[in-house]
């Protein structure tokens, strides 16, 4: 499609404020062509399945030698199922209706909180890079800022205010011990990431996949990496997302009663911290493969920020999915952040400059999606 062609379907698309599910609703048996994925897109949904031993991690939160597990899963895969969290299903069923019930309402209840404007603590809107992207993704969001200061509930959408407040308030505390957790994995005092601000700022997002006509055309997010410390993802049991890991896509089956933990861009530590200590020359190697997978901040590489997508939805039911990122998002923080001097060592220098959330979220904001964002801050 011409690029002007694309820019004035996207802008159309942008005005009417129906999001995808207006598109499905109105009853649409092809996609329009803004929807179309590039063929490198479509070419990387035929990538060959990956081979069986290779499955998603979990942690179970009151197990057995949950620091060794839970770094290990950050270090090796930045992605795993958390079980046993303490937070009950009936609370996470209750979300995910809520976000459900959110998308379902007709467009005109919708419509008043259609905004790219992340001034405003609640948003809806379909696509957060929907000028900048080549080709727009099959879902719609609705974001909320929900921590450090929790929006008002009248300000919030009646049909879901009252779980998202309290939804946000369970991730928080969760959010806390997993980052004492993680601190404790990487050898730091356990309220080492808590006292960096890392739980402080939360973004909430609740993702809406209506069922898509021709889903072997489209995508439901780009492959990305959250441009987060942490996120926590709730899914429903439709399916769809994957991560990638080890050059395969690897299905991130929905378990019942069980979260998704990503680690971050800005968490990124990777275990080159480790191999750096032991061997200089697996070092060089291991620096090259890192360079690939765009390294993360504050923990230098030791952990990685996992590069993940959600295939569009093929099923009839819509999906949903309720994200929480430990980040301020697009908003303004100041607060300079740079690889914790902790973990340095001659053997192991920092790769990263330091810089502000704030210079993160702007080149965020001035890419695609799935536009690799960390090598802007490579030393
Ligand atoms: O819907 C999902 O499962 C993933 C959503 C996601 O990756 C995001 O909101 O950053
Ligand atoms: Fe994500």
């Amino acid at each position: 499609m011409e690029s002007t062609d694309r820019s004035s379907q996207a802008k159309a698309f942008d005005e009417a404020k129906i999001g995808v599910k207006g598109l499905v609703d109105s009853g649409i048996t092809e996609i329009p062509a803004l929807f179309r994925a590039t063929p490198a897109t479509l070419a990387s949904l035929k990538s060959p399945p990956p081979p069986k031993h290779l499955t998603i991690p979990t942690v179970d939160l009151k197990g057995a030698s949950v620091v060794e597990k839970i770094g290990e899963a950050a270090e090796k895969w930045g992605l795993f199922h958390l079980v046993n969290h303490g937070i009950p299903v009936e609370v996470l069923e209750r979300m995910i209706q809520g976000i459900r019930g959110f998308h379902e309402q007709e467009p005109e209840a919708k419509k008043r909180f259609y905004s790219r404007d992340h001034t405003r603590d609640v948003l809806y809107f379909s696509n957060h890079d929907l000028q900048n992207s080549e080709a727009a993704s099959w879902r719609d969001t609705l974001g909320c800022y929900t921590a450090p200061e929790p929006p008002r509930l009248e300000d919030l959408p009646a049909v879901c205010g009252e779980i998202m407040l309290e939804y946000s308030k369970e991730i928080m505390s969760l959010g806390e011990r997993l980052f004492e957790l993680l601190s404790e994995a990487l050898g730091l005092n356990s309220h080492h990431l808590k006292d960096m601000d890392c739980a402080k700022s939360q973004y909430m997002v609740g993702q809406h996949y209506p069922p898509c006509p021709q889903p072997d055309l489209t995508i439901g997010i780009n492959k990305h990496t959250d441009i987060s410390f942490l996120t926590v993802l709730l899914q429903d049991n439709v399916g769809g997302l994957q991560v990638f890991h080890e050059q395969y896509w690897i299905d991130v089956t929905p378990v019942p009663g069980a979260l998704v933990i990503n680690i971050g861009d800005f968490l990124q530590v990777k275990k080159i911290m480790l191999l750096l200590r032991s061997c200089f020359i697996s070092c060089m190697i291991w620096g090259l493969i890192l360079l690939f997978y765009c390294v993360q901040l504050i923990t230098n590489d030791k952990f990685i920020s996992a590069e993940h997508r959600v295939i569009a939805n093929g099923s009839s039911e819509p999906r949903t999915s309720v994200a929480i990122v430990f980040s301020t998002f697009m908003r303004a923080y100041s607060r300079v952040y740079g690889p914790i001097k902790d973990l340095l060592s001659a053997e192991n220098p920092a790769k990263y400059r330091d810089c502000t959330l704030t210079e993160f979220s702007t080149i965020f904001s001035s890419k695609t999606l799935d536009a690799p964002k960390l090598h802007h801050f490579k030393i």
